[in-house]
């Protein structure tokens, strides 16, 4: 039976100026390129709790999972938003976790007066908090409307955008150069050279998982290949990452396509699976998720040990939660769950959707503006 491995590679640290340096376009890589993807594959030890290790019960445990995450099959769940029907409704449930994580925008005074004297860092996802879901993950466009209010925050705050896309997609999305981006769910981070924070004047780009890259190329090739004939499946490139996407998937076949993941991990070891909105992601088992790049960036920006820091991370994804983890980790910052339904997070506050997110986002500059304190 195989084992999935979850290990710190070798030389993960950041401490070495790549030989890709130029002096026209100084960068620091970390961590330095080594071979290809097998012998990185090789230098992972085994060892881990997938659920491949659940023999013959992995894709049945795997799909009641994706089950249990599509509103359909939302039993217990209490809806936020008057749209959702009232037989999913459970207003005590509803009314514990609102107290739990109230909404950002009913608490924003006193938010803010926290955050006095104080430097705010804001870290956003993107599909889901900066774009509406949608079934087509190429579509998933950010309004104007939300750009302008990115652009404005990014005039008072550092801002970086935190996703699971490749870092050149969801920046093709955005297109602001002035933001930070870690694509691949923090495995691309890219610091551009001469900004405010980034004090080395060098840009800076973190690629904890390049070894792999090889391996995740031949994943895209190969799931693509074997999830042809499932219509509406749809396997993304992400870099270091593959998403599998089954939100177009009849129900009746996700087993299906199940079973092609868990051929793929069978032959890959060294990669893991973890479930995001209607999409598995194929990723290294490497220590490395949303909240390390949460602290990367917060240690490039000069913000490491400050203690008048206050990091603001708006996600509505499960690979948020690793990121809403450092700030109670740290006792620092605001994390902030975007969602129409309760669910279990780490975040300590709410917004109900990308539109609430917009709101925040313009009253956090206005308030920047009437302060005058960042
Ligand atoms: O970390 P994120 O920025 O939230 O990225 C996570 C995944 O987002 C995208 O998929 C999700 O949004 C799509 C468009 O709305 C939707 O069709 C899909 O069902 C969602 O899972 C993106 O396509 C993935 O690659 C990201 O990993």
């Amino acid at each position: 039976m195989a084992n999935v491995n979850v290990v710190v590679p070798e030389g993960l640290l950041p401490v070495t100026v790549s030989p890709a340096t130029t002096a026209s376009s100084p960068m620091i890589l970390y961590p330095p390129p080594r071979g290809g993807g097998a012998p990185a594959a090789a230098s992972i030890k085994k060892k881990c709790n997938s659920p491949i290790e659940h023999a013959g019960g992995w894709t049945h445990v795997l799909v009641e999972s994706m089950k249990a995450s599509s509103p359909t099959h939302l039993k217990a769940v209490a809806a936020l938003s008057t749209a959702v029907p009232a037989v999913e409704y459970e207003i005590d449930d509803n009314s514990a976790w609102m107290i739990q994580h109230p909404s950002a925008l009913s608490k924003f005074e006193q938010l803010m007066i926290a955050t006095r004297g104080k430097q705010i860092v804001m870290f956003l996802d993107y599909d889901g908090t900066l774009s509406p879901i949608v079934d087509d993950p190429d579509s998933a466009f950010i309004s104007e409307t939300m750009r302008a209010a990115v652009k404005e925050v990014a005039k008072c705050f550092p801002t970086a955008v935190v996703s699971g896309r490749c870092r050149s997609k969801v920046y093709d999305f955005v297109k602001l150069t002035e933001l930070y981006y870690a694509g691949s769910h923090g495995m691309d981070i890219k610091v551009p050279e001469g900004t405010k924070y980034n004090k080395k004047k060098k840009a800076v780009l973190f690629q904890p998982a390049s070894e792999f890259l090889p391996i995740m190329n031949e994943v895209h090739k190969t799931l693509s290949e074997k999830t042809r004939t499932i219509p509406g499946a749809k396997v993304e490139n992400n870099t270091f990452c593959v998403s599998v996407h089954f939100r177009c998937v009849d129900e009746k076949r996700w087993g299906l396509l199940v079973e092609q993941v868990r051929a793929v991990l069978k032959e890959h070891p060294e990669l893991r699976v973890t479930q995001g909105r209607k999409v598995l992601e194929i990723r290294p088992s490497i220590k490395w998720d949303k909240g390390k790049a949460l602290e990367f960036l917060l240690e490039t920006l000069g913000f490491a040990d400050c203690q008048s820091v206050v990091p603001v991370y708006i996600g509505d994804d499960r690979t948020d939660e690793d990121a809403f983890q450092v700030l109670r980790d740290r006792g620092q910052g605001i994390g902030i769950l975007v969602s129409e339904f309760p669910k279990e997070t780490k975040a300590s506050y709410s917004l109900r959707n990308p539109a609430e997110v917009m709101d925040f986002l313009v009253r956090l500059v206005e308030w920047n503006r009437l302060s005058g304190t960042n």
